[in-house]
């Protein structure tokens, strides 16, 4: 196994208290993770320090051999893309603008596009289904099409590392599924390597190859989704007892939850 990212002992204080703790983990490359795990559990602060976005508190990032905190941003760029939960913002460029952005930092002293990167920012556009949308003003989409367009940008990126917070927070039924199987064959065909924040545990199930587990900052359960989808996990973890069966065609542990459990699992707790 070729480790692309490791992380040693990340520690995260916000607000004067510690959000995470000793936090280790390796990603091999072109391997896809999800990361699971409740509301305020700290996923999107291990995303931040993982990606050099949030300076970790304690321990260290490294991206091969290198240290992420000794790479500059442009550096950072060209080999990790990230899709962040607030991207779905007001930006007044056409969307091809904002996919030629994720050309930047390849370009060199010259800050225009060559023939290669139009033709990355086409192909990229075409194979997010947002081909249509190109001279469209990005705050005018809907939040689905701004997803994908964000896709479109992170993916012009070439990066080696993915890295995604709920990516299909905004999404329908079918551009859920889409995006992720878009992910899953640039996976595929590239070794792109993914790490991607899922509040869905069947998707998760579904796509990544493990999945890792955070309660209250601390990663308290890592494997394949056969060893971490199970009903003691999802008691543990979410305070909900499902019941989990076999996807009939993929083979892959899938969770079932009953109406009502939710208000009742609160009621109890409130008791
Ligand atoms: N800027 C901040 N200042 C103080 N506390 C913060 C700040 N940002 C996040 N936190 C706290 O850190 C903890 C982890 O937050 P984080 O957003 O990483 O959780 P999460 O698992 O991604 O949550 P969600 O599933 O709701 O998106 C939470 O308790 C949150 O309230």
């Amino acid at each position: 196994m070729i480790v692309l990212l490791r992380a040693e002992g990340l520690g995260k204080r916000l607000g004067g208290r510690w959000v995470l703790h000793e936090i280790s983990l390796e990603v091999a490359s072109g391997e896809m993770v999800g990361i699971i795990g409740p509301n305020g559990s700290g996923k999107s602060t291990l995303l931040s320090c993982l990606v050099g976005e949030k300076k970790a508190d304690s321990g260290q990032v490294w991206l091969r051999d290198r240290p992420l905190a000794e790479m500059g941003a442009k550096e950072r760029a060209r080999q990790i893309a990230v899709l962040a939960q607030e991207e779905v913002g007001e930006i007044y460029f056409t969307v091809k603008g904002i996919v030629e952005m994720g050309r930047h930092p390849h370009l060199g002293h010259w800050p225009w596009l060559g023939e290669r990167d139009e033709r990355i920012v086409a192909d990229v556009l075409r194979q997010t289904d947002s081909q249509h949308l190109a001279e469209r003003i990005f705050a005018g989409l809907s939040g689905g099409e701004k997803q994908r367009v964000s896709l479109a940008r992170a993916l012009a990126q070439e990066p080696v590392l993915l890295v995604l917070d709920e990516p299909t927070a905004y999404l329908d039924l079918k551009y859920q599924f889409a995006l992720l199987n878009w992910i899953k064959q640039w996976q595929a065909s590239c070794g792109l390597t993914v790490i991607m924040v899922l509040h869905d545990l069947n998707l998760a199930a579904q796509y990544c190859d493990r999945l890792l587990v955070l309660k209250q900052g601390r990663i308290v359960r890592q494997g394949t989704p056969h060893e971490v989808i199970e009903p003691e996990m999802v008691e543990a973890v979410y305070g909900m007892s499902p019941i989990v069966v076999e996807h009939p065609l993929l083979g892959v542990p899938q969770v079932l939850l009953t109406a009502m459990q939710a208000q009742e699992s609160g009621e109890e707790r409130e008791r």
